[in-house]
């Protein structure tokens, strides 16, 4: 049976994924956080036309020809406007960042003058609106500047902030129970027994909830029975979680019980088994309101389908309207053989070619279990179902690795 493509998969798990309602939070508060609404300015910037350097404010007419000496009639720092009219012959010491005073239309900077009690002598002449930001030069009240469904950096909430908005509507964050499953699994720090592995997966996972913009609820490690899985997902529901990920038990073992048990609890499976390399046994369902996705239990497995199906599933529940692939092209590194049915991601390392192209080059071992070369790896070369084989020096497509 032919299995499903990662494209179609991807579109089952988000089908029907809409935003998540919005909450108010503080602009402290905002960073990474996903925009609810579009945000207009409450505040023309400059809110009058302003001086862009310290020096004189004068009428540019009285400036044509130089050197011209001009009475200094008063003085403006920023936050304290001159509040006379300047007349003919006449300047007043401006600083940067303060209204220009009315009848000035020009500055001329300190550096091209020379001051003498009252009497300024300017040295260069300036045109018309030179070192003058006009009143709106930045934006205008009303503008809508930062846009619904875009995550906020840096540089989005200081303009938040000078659009003077000191609060902004973001989408709650999706909340996700991550599961382990395993008898062997013990947490990391503890002293092993003989047959113990240390779960590791659970750690990665929450990790990419978060920097997706979620909330993880670690639901810890399940055993293998019916009876701890199914309290596991009894909690899951408790904890009003949008999006349940288990970890193991996802494949044909007698063992591997995890959608079993999920049905029993009323999963409408979505689909199970995909064409992909790492990541195949993948089950996707519905459990009331929360969708689930059961990840299979190899590490490097776990992880590329978190990063392929719960980040999208994530920033969809945030109504992220700005999400990046992170898919590029490059050149291959070295030779790789013809492809069967699953759409593989091969760990790779990047580097430049002499003309600056990026080159992947896979690792020559690519086993599900190896979480090392995960971490040595820089993106993932992108094999689709039945490629043929490729050559060092053929185009490819990659994925960067930003997790
Ligand atoms: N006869 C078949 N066997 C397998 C198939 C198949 O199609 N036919 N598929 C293989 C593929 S592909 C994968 S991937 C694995 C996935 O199996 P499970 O999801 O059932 O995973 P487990 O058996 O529970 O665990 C696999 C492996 O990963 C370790 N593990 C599990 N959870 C964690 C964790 N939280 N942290 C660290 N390591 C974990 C576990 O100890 C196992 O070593 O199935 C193949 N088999
Ligand atoms: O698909 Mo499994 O994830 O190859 O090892």
């Amino acid at each position: 049976m032919a299995m499903l493509s990662v494209e179609e998969a991807l579109a089952r798990v988000l089908d029907g994924a809409t935003a998540l309602p919005a909450e108010s939070v503080a602009l402290k508060d905002a960073l990474d956080r996903t925009l609810a609404d579009d945000i207009a300015s409450r505040r023309t910037q400059p809110p009058w036309d302003t001086s862009a350097m310290d020096g004189y404010a004068v009428r540019a007419g009285d400036v044509e020809t130089v050197p011209v000496e001009l009475r200094v009639v008063g003085s403006a720092p920023a936050g304290h406007s001159f509040n006379g009219r300047v007349g003919l012959n006449e300047a007043v010491r401006i600083f940067t960042g303060a209204p220009l005073p009315d009848g000035t239309d020009t500055v001329v900077i300190q550096e091209d003058t020379e001051r003498e009690g009252d009497v300024v002598r300017v040295l260069e002449s300036s045109g018309v609106g030179r070192y003058v930001r006009k009143r709106g030069l930045d934006f205008r009240r009303g503008d809508v500047l930062l846009n619904a469904g875009s995550r906020l950096g840096p540089r989005h909430i200081a303009l938040a902030a000078a659009m003077n908005h000191a609060v902004l509507p973001v989408r709650c964050r999706p909340r996700v129970a991550v599961l382990a499953t395993g008898d062997e699994l013990v947490p990391p720090g503890k002293d092993p027994g003989p047959d113990s592995i240390i779960a590791s997966n659970g750690y990665g996972m929450a990790g990419l909830v978060r920097r997706a913009g979620g909330t993880p609820i670690d639901l810890g490690i399940a055993r293998d029975t019916r009876n701890s899985l199914s309290t596991a997902f009894t909690e899951a529901v408790e904890s009003r979680a949008d999006v349940l990920v288990t970890l193991g038990g996802a494949s044909v073992g007698e063992h591997d019980i995890v959608q079993d048990v999920l049905q029993a609890h009323g999963l409408e499976l979505g689909f199970w088994k995909i064409a992909m390399r790492p990541g195949k046994p993948l089950i996707f369902g519905r459990l009331g309101n929360m969708r689930v996705l059961g990840m299979p239990g190899n590490p490097v497995s776990s992880m590329v389908c978190g990063r392929l199906f719960m980040v999208p599933l994530i920033h969809a529940l945030l109504g992220r309207r700005d999400p990046q692939t992170g898919e590029t092209v490059a050149r291959l590194g070295g030779d790789v053989g013809a492809n069967d049915q699953r759409q593989d991601y091969l760990r790779a390392r990047l580097s430049r070619d002499e003309a600056g192209g990026l080159v992947a080059t896979p690792f020559a071992r690519q086993d599900s279990s190896m979480l090392a070369t995960l971490v040595r790896a820089d993106a993932f070369v992108i094999r689709p179902p039945h490629a043929p084989p490729a050559q060092a020096g053929d185009p490819c497509r990659v994925l960067i690795m930003d997790f």
